[in-house]
């Protein structure tokens, strides 16, 4: 668990961080939200040490950070950024074994760690492996950057906008890795993000931030459902508050047993996606791939709370 308790970081007039509290939970995702200049990467190297606080404190499972010194601290955090940060003139394996080999891993654990990271991240380890950086498309060294960071089983995984510089598809591949993996390794992870399409569909829960301060900190559902200020209720967007809720359900969820003409969804799918294709097609209702039927009567009734 991390625990943020009033935490402020002043840069002169200006209060990048002002006053944070904010619990995350063991093995769950959190994900900052806010506009730009609103003190998410701020927060985030207060976390990790990379900056130290005007006042407050950040405990990770009990131990007050300023106890643990900072080179341990950063072993123990991954953190990645937007342009991955790999070493250019270090081969994507070395990369990826930096932190097990500060650690003083034997050679051989080493080495089957990063092959099983890069594999776990649909890199294969005897091609890619061998590569440097400036070799990878941005897909591939936005992925090694998230192996980099999980090689020595962090307790904490910090990400700061890691699928920005993404085109959209990548994007979308990356943040489903991103899920599989947390779920895999149950790893706590806060994320900074300035999209809430990436927020909701990743967040277990989301941190809204606005002038280094917190806005809200809740469920999606809740951030949704129940905005706490304007500013909330604007970055949510209110013109597509109904389809970021059905995002929140699978086609899973809502299969009913019968049939339906047409080509079939997977039940991975979310509900807006559904109700999309079911527009788009004109159906009344989707065959859900393994069996059961997805109505839009179904798909409609979960759009509010
Ligand atoms: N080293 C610094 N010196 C002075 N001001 C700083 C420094 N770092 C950040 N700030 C200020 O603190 C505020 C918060 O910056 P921060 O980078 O945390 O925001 P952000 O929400 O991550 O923004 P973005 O989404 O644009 O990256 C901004 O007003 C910024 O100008």
């Amino acid at each position: 668990m991390i625990e943020i308790r009033n935490l402020s970081k002043h840069y002169g007039p200006t209060r990048a961080v002002d006053d944070v509290s904010l619990v995350v939970e063991e093995g769950t995702i959190t994900a900052l939200v806010g506009t730009s200049g609103s003190g998410k990467s701020t927060l985030l190297r207060l976390v990790n040490r990379l900056i130290e606080p005007t006042s407050g404190q950040v405990a990770i499972n009990g131990t007050d950070t300023r106890q643990v010194p900072t080179a341990d601290l950063r072993r123990r955090i991954g953190y990645v950024i937007q342009n991955h940060g790999l070493f250019p003139h270090w081969t994507v394996a070395r990369n990826v074994a930096t932190v097990p080999r500060l650690l003083g891993w034997p050679k051989a654990k080493t080495e089957a760690r990063v092959a099983e990271l890069l594999s776990l991240l649909s890199l294969d380890p005897d091609t890619i492996g061998p590569r440097f950086p400036h070799q990878l498309s941005g897909g591939q060294a936005q992925r090694v950057g998230v192996a980099r960071a999980l090689a020595a089983r962090p307790e904490l995984l910090l990400m700061d906008e890691p699928f920005g510089a993404l085109d959209p598809v990548l994007r979308g591949k990356a943040q489903a890795d991103l899920r599989q993996i947390q779920a895999a390794l149950g790893t706590t992870v806060i994320l900074v993000t300035h999209d809430m399409s990436e927020a909701i569909g990743l967040g277990h829960r989301i941190a809204v931030m606005r002038a280094g301060r917190l806005e809200q900190h809740g469920t999606p559902a809740e951030i949704l459902s129940a905005p706490a200020t304007d500013f909330v209720r604007d970055l949510v967007g209110e013109g597509e508050r109904a389809f970021r809720y059905l995002a929140l359900s699978s086609v899973a969820d809502l299969t009913e047993p019968g049939e339906a003409p047409g080509p079939p969804i997977a039940p991975d799918r979310t509900a807006a996606q559904a109700l999309n294709a079911m527009i788009w097609t004109g159906a009344e209702a989707l065959p859900v791939a393994g069996g059961g039927r997805i109505t839009r009567h179904a798909v409609l009734a979960a759009g509010h709370p």
